[in-house]
């Protein structure tokens, strides 16, 4: 400001704190219809306008027209600008965040973890975020010292914020076996630079081996639909949902890498996160999952095979999980390949050939390389290797999990009705 009054010749006459009313304390001059004029002496206390934002083109176009200058053509652009930038509905949605989905592991993709943190003071921990649940869960003081092997823990009694939601319980089973249950606070809860208020919080009481044994797993965040929230008997809303009415869009996404950090963005797409154009295609979202229909799928250089399978899109799942049919089809090209009761799915030898995978969605066609698909060896060292795609018979839903996920860019759209949408990246 100083710089511009320079400019113009003026004595850098700076504005009076900007955004003060100023308001009389009763001692007027007396010759208002205050009362008369005591000691001589007037005082003003003053007060913040709510609400206001400093608007710097505004305080100089101000002072061109105190003093009588003309008004150059930039200024009054800069002016409209800045003025749309604070303008009501501008200012009502302003909330986005952007966190790293960074591989629990240096070698297999078998979960990814985002910082998070909970309470005042902030305490910092590593979820799994889940687009196949919608609890929100943490390992914390209440989960018994034998079941933590190294997992960060939420302490409430540490936040002042911390609010126990009395007589609310939860208890979870996931596809794989695991499960966990215990009670539920609320506090503060931020995603990169998001922070939701009042956010329920399950602390787990009681976790499974399979949740103890991932070390660097501090516990989940459920992105599904909050009909899936196992909170009993009031259920609870997700981060997302909570989150949703001040993001600047109702839109999550997802960028999984392949055995390096991708990132969850919350309230916007970034256009630099893809290439061509984003496919929307329809979203089921009961009972909670993020439900849609694929156009079908190709083996390697193969012809497509157009037929809808129905599937969901689950980040906290690792494999893609379909219908035997299409298994048959990809595994009979993988020599050695076999589905074996031993090992619980298809395996094949390490050092086999692997086509490719593709699926359809719309017309766009995503594209799993053989990589992905040469999934991890069956035990430490072995020369046999666990296939990242299986069948889904017994689970009831086809699950594309992180094996296909991390083949795109994914958009969660929670507009009514919600919508899918993939591109390639
Ligand atoms: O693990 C789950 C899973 C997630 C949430 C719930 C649940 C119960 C109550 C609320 O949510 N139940 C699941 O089972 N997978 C993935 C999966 C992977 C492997 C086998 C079976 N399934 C759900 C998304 C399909």
């Amino acid at each position: 400001l100083t710089a511009a009054f320079a400019a113009l010749g003026l004595a850098s006459a700076l504005p009076p704190r900007i955004g003060t009313t100023v308001i009389g304390n009763g001692n007027g001059n007396g010759n208002g219809n205050g009362p008369s004029l005591g000691s001589g002496r007037a005082t003003f206390k003053q007060a913040r306008r709510p609400h206001y934002r400093f608007n710097g083109a505004r305080a100089v176009y101000r002072t061109y027209l105190k003093y009588g200058v003309p008004v150059p053509e930039a200024l009054l652009k800069a002016v409209a600008h800045t003025d749309a930038l604070s303008s009501p509905e501008a200012m009502k949605k302003r909330a986005t965040g952007s966190a790293a989905a960074v591989p629990v592991d240096e070698r297999f993709d078998i979960a990814y973890i985002t910082p998070v943190t909970i309470g005042t003071p902030p305490q910092t921990l590593q979820l799994d975020f889940d687009t196949g649940s919608s609890d929100l869960w943490v390992f914390s003081s209440h989960t018994p010292p034998s079941q933590i092997r190294g997992q960060e823990v939420y302490a409430p009694n540490k936040s002042s914020t911390a609010k126990l939601l009395d007589g609310q319980t939860w208890s979870i089973t996931y596809g794989d076996g695991s499960a966990s249950r215990g009670n539920v606070y609320t506090d503060n809860f931020a995603v990169g630079g998001l922070t939701v208020e009042g956010q329920a919080v399950e602390c787990a009481q009681q976790v499974s081996s399979s949740f103890t044994s991932e070390e660097h797993m501090d516990g989940l965040l459920g992105l599904g639909f909050s009909t899936l929230n196992t909170v009993s008997p009031k259920g609870q809303l997700t981060f997302f949902d909570n989150a949703k009415s001040k993001l600047d869009s109702p839109v999550f996404t997802a960028d999984l890498k392949y055995r390096e950090a991708g990132t969850y963005d919350f309230g916007f797409i970034d256009k630099a996160k893809y290439t061509g154009e984003i496919v929307y295609v329809p979203v089921e979202m009961d009972p909670g999952y993020w439900t849609f229909t694929s156009s079908g799928y190709a083996v390697g250089s193969g012809n497509f095979n157009a037929a809808p399978i129905s599937g969901i899109a689950d980040t906290g799942t690792s494999l893609v999980y379909l219908p035997n049919s299409i298994l048959t089809a990809y595994y009979r090209q993988v020599q050695g390949a076999t589905n074996s009761a031993n090992y619980g799915g298809y395996v094949f030898p390490c050092s086999a050939t692997l086509p490719a995978f593709t699926f359809g969605i719309g017309e766009a066609r995503f594209t799993i390389p053989p990589a992905y698909i040469s999934y991890a060896p069956v035990t430490e060292g072995s020369a046999t290797c666990f296939g990242g795609l299986q069948s889904s018979r017994g689970i009831g839903v086809n699950i594309w999990g992180d094996v296909a996920l991390k083949a795109a860019f994914v958009v969660y759209n929670g507009e009514n009705p919600p919508k899918i949408g993939w591109a390639n990246k």
